[in-house]
């Protein structure tokens, strides 16, 4: 016994530091320290005082807040191989399931098979065949936009969420009602629900997940069973209906079909274990791939109003490539350096995600004498990479040109921080900036964008996991009545 305790006394003295972080108190930690907003923006200042890579605790559970390009490679993207888990949700991972998606799961080998499936059916070449739904759609909001010129946020919505059903299951969009679309998003808001820090006391006290449904104050097993049926029915109908098209041979090409035509094909694979990945893959991607994409066309939309310049040479670029007898697509991309550096700009200016998701340390790691202990949760500050000023002069200004070479011919890589990093980067980038480009493109060529009346440069935030503006007062009018006319055409092929 003396012996184990010595070595433990030992361990803990010799045990390297965690790296600088405002001091905590006992047992809450840092609980008291965190701030009720924009945590993004308290990070970047606190970093100004304890460094690039900070930590906290919180009821025993230790977070690090890398703040730099450098950390953040370091961490993230060279030590990708123990960096790369996901902070272990009791409540969303284990009671209500969640933990087999690609977006939680700590399982590094089942993570790697969902990875390859997303590169075969959503790397850049494989997500081409998805142009034309993208183009379409966007036309269809666009045209929505200019002939409703209120509230463009529910038209923007419906507009991804027609992208992705389509993309993801084939599924055509009826309506704004759609089944798809209203179970989608109840699934959604289950979601964001159970990964919300501190929302269920099961995740703060894990041994509460052993008392019975039944025992007083047992109410969220009770919730997280009945999550758990509505999450499971949906992912199982959503695969059963692909695969009842797929026999009847009225399936739309979609992710879905294509991974599983490409399973049937090959003798050396299980359809069952396949199946079972192409479902859950499946199905994480709604979740993950709606809000963002929205939140940045918003935004897109607020960086007009506030620096209306930047749609006039954009106009000025449409019009030269494009020309007013056709309506711009996706192919257009290379011949329009400026459009793609406002879609580059936008992520950079905006990252949809400002704290990124969170990853997980799988193993104990220094760095720079610092330890990363293993199970600790790491966040990296993607806002505080985009608005570095040495990296980015003036950041907060939304000025697309800072991506294009200086004779404006070609677009220069980067700010794509806004897609996180390592082993965990964004499966569906290539998917977002493709109907990124489509919906800007198709807005300047259509549309011309102004502040509603008494608008006074300022939007409103909503801040979270997610910031969105809350109101977007804008005027949006045709530039000519045949532009009504041709994308009315074109939504209708
Ligand atoms: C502008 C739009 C988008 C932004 C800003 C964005 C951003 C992100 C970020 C920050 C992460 C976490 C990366 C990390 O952990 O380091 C992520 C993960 C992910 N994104 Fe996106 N995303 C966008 C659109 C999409 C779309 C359209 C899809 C697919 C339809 C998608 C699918 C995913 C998936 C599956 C993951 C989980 C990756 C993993 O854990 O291995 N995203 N995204």
């Amino acid at each position: 016994f003396l012996l184990t305790l010595g070595r433990r006394i030992y361990d803990t003295v010799t045990r390297p530091a965690l790296p600088p972080g405002p001091r905590p108190l006992p047992i809450i930690g840092n609980l008291l320290q965190l701030p009720k907003a924009n945590n993004h923006l308290v990070f970047a200042e606190w970093s100004k005082s304890y460094g690039d890579i900070m930590s906290m605790t919180l009821l025993g559970k230790t977070f690090i807040i890398l703040n730099s390009r450098r950390a953040v490679f370091d961490v993230l993207e060279r030590s990708a191989a123990v960096s790369a888990g996901r902070p272990q949700l009791v409540m969303a991972n284990e009671l209500v399931g969640f933990g087999k998606l690609p977006t939680l799961t700590s399982d590094m080998s089942l993570h790697r098979k969902y990875r390859r499936m997303y590169a075969r059916a959503l790397s850049g070449t494989a997500s081409q065949r998805y142009w034309t739904n993208q183009t379409r759609e966007m036309r269809r909001t666009v045209l929505q936009l200019l002939e409703e010129n209120g509230d463009p946020i529910p038209a923007v919505k419906q507009g991804v969420g027609c992208i992705i059903s389509e993309v993801v299951y084939g599924h055509r969009l009826s309506s704004p009602d759609d089944e798809f679309l209203v179970k989608a998003r109840e699934v959604l808001v289950i979601f964001e629900r159970v990964i919300r820090p501190g929302a269920f006391l099961v995740d703060t006290f894990p041994w509460l997940k052993y008392i019975p449904e039944w025992f007083p104050g047992a109410g969220f097993k009770r919730r997280a069973r009945e999550w758990r049926a509505t999450s499971d029915r949906l992912r199982q109908d959503h695969l059963d209906k692909v695969k009842r098209d797929m026999s009847a041979g009225t399936a739309h090409p979609s992710y879905v079909t294509n991974l599983l035509s490409q399973t049937e094909k090959s003798e050396r694979m299980d359809v069952a274990e396949v199946e079972e990945l192409v479902k859950w893959s499946a199905g994480t991607l709604y979740g993950a791939g709606s809000d963002t994409t929205v939140v940045t066309i918003q935004n897109f939309l607020v960086a007009l109003l506030q620096f209306p310049k930047a749609q006039e040479r954009a106009r000025e670029e449409v019009d030269r490539v494009v020309g007013r007898e056709r309506m711009p697509d996706i192919q257009d991309r290379e011949r329009m350096p400026y459009c793609q550096a406002m879609v580059q700009e936008i992520l950079r200016w905006r990252p949809a995600v400002p704290l990124g998701i969170p990853h997980a340390m799988l193993q104990d790691e220094l760095y720079c004498g610092y330890l990363l202990p293993a199970g600790a949760t790491v966040i990296p500050n993607i806002w505080s990479l985009t608005h570095d000023p040495h990296l980015y002069p003036n950041p907060d200004q939304y000025r697309p040109e800072r991506f294009l070479f200086e004779d404006g011919t070609k677009t220069i890589d980067g700010g794509r921080e806004a897609f996180g990093f390592g082993r965990r980067i964004c499966a569906g980038s290539h998917l977002a900036e493709s109907s990124i480009f489509a919906f800007i493109t198709t807005l300047i060529w259509a549309a011309n964008v102004t502040g509603a009346a008494g608008f006074d440069g300022n939007v409103d935030y909503e801040t979270g996991a997610v910031n969105r503006p809350k109101e977007i007062p804008c005027d949006i009018r045709p530039r000519s009545e045949q532009v009504i006319e041709m994308l009315r055409g074109s939504v209708l092929e």
